[in-house]
C-alpha cells in the first residue's frame, strides 16, 4: 500500500459546496500547520494550499496497526483525532440523507422488515446500488464526504467512487453476517471503513468456521471501531471472511460508519439484514 502519496492539492474556493468543505477540512486539520490555517482567515487561498511535505507528514503521522489472520488482511489506525471527529459527526448529521419508506426496508422470506440502522449512498454521477431488489442511484457527494474520502486516499493511496453510509441509533442497530464480496466491486481495491459516534465491536468470521456446519475451527477477529478510525480491508479479507457489526444492548449513542468503495461495474448488490 501506497500511504504517502506526493502530488500537492491546490485548494481554490469555488462555490458555497467548495467553501464549506474547505471550513470543514481546515476545522479537521491536526498538527502545526494545520493549526496555522486554522487561524488564518478562509478566504486566503494561499494558506490553504497544502503542499507535498505536508501531504507527507500526515502520511507519516499515523500509527497503523497490522490486522492478520488466515486470509484476513486489514489496517487500522485513528484518521481523525478527537476533535476532528467530533466536527465531522455533527456535519454528517446535518448533511447525509438517509432512505426512508420502501427504501429503508428489507425482503426477508418474501416478508419487508426494517433495516436495522438506517442507509444512505453517496457517489460518482451515475453510479448505482441494488439493494434488496431496489436500484438506488449515488446522491452526489457532499462537502463533507469529500473531505473524508481525500482524508482516507491521502493516507492510503487508494481512490474510491462510492460510499455507503450505516447509521446506528444505539446498539440495538445492528449489520447482520456478510462479506463485501460483490462482482461490481474492483476487488484488487480494499474497502474503507470509517467510523464516527460511538465505538462499536467489529466481528470477522472465517467462513469455514459459521453455523452447526463448520468445516474448521477460526478464531473470530474482534475490532474495537472508534470515533474517527480507519479500517482497511485489504483483498482477500472478503473472499474468506464474513463481517458484522452485533447488537450491544449497552451502547446507548449514535454511531456513523462510511464505507468507502471503488465500483467497477454500474451496479452492486449487497445482501445484510
Ligand atoms: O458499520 C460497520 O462498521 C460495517 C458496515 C458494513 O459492513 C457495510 O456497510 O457493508
Ligand atoms: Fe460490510
Amino acid at each position: 500500500m501506497d500511504r504517502f502519496v506526493t502530488k500537492t492539492r491546490k485548494k481554490t474556493l469555488e462555490s458555497p459546496d467548495e467553501e464549506k468543505k474547505k471550513i470543514v477540512e481546515v476545522a479537521c486539520q491536526s498538527g502545526q500547520v494545520k493549526r496555522r490555517r486554522l487561524e488564518s482567515n478562509f478566504k486566503d487561498e494561499a494558506s490553504l494550499s497544502a503542499t507535498e511535505e505536508e501531504d507527507k507528514d500526515f502520511a507519516h503521522a499515523l500509527t497503523w496497526k497490522k490486522i492478520e489472520a488466515e486470509g484476513l488482511d486489514c489496517d487500522y489506525t485513528l484518521l481523525f483525532q478527537r476533535s476532528e471527529a467530533d466536527i465531522v459527526l455533527k456535519e454528517l448529521e446535518k448533511e447525509v440523507e438517509y432512505f426512508s419508506g420502501d427504501l429503508a426496508k428489507v425482503h426477508v422470506f418474501g416478508k419487508l422488515h426494517n433495516i436495522p440502522r438506517r442507509q444512505a449512498t453517496y457517489g460518482d454521477q451515475g453510479l448505482k446500488y441494488t439493494f434488496s431488489g431496489l436500484q438506488l442511484s449515488a446522491r452526489p457527494w457532499t462537502p463533507t464526504l469529500v473531505m473524508i474520502r481525500d482524508r482516507v486516499t491521502e493516507a492510503t493511496g487508494h481512490s474510491f467512487n462510492f460510499v455507503l453510509i450505516n447509521r446506528y441509533q444505539d446498539g440495538n442497530d445492528h449489520i447482520g453476517e456478510h462479506r463485501d464480496d460483490e462482482r461490481e466491486l474492483d476487488s484488487a481495491s480494499p474497502i474503507a471503513s470509517v467510523s464516527f459516534g460511538a465505538s462499536r465491536e467489529f466481528v470477522f468470521r472465517h467462513c469455514s468456521s459459521r453455523g452447526k456446519k463448520a468445516s474448521r475451527k477460526i478464531e473470530p477477529v474482534c475490532i474495537e471501531l472508534q470515533h474517527g478510525s480507519l479500517l482497511l480491508m485489504n483483498w482477500p479479507t472478503n473472499v474468506y471472511w464474513y463481517h458484522s457489526l452485533p447488537v450491544r444492548k449497552k451502547v446507548l449513542l449514535p454511531r456513523v460508519n462510511l464505507t468507502f468503495r471503488k465500483i467497477v461495474g454500474l451496479n452492486k448488490t449487497q445482501k445484510t439484514s
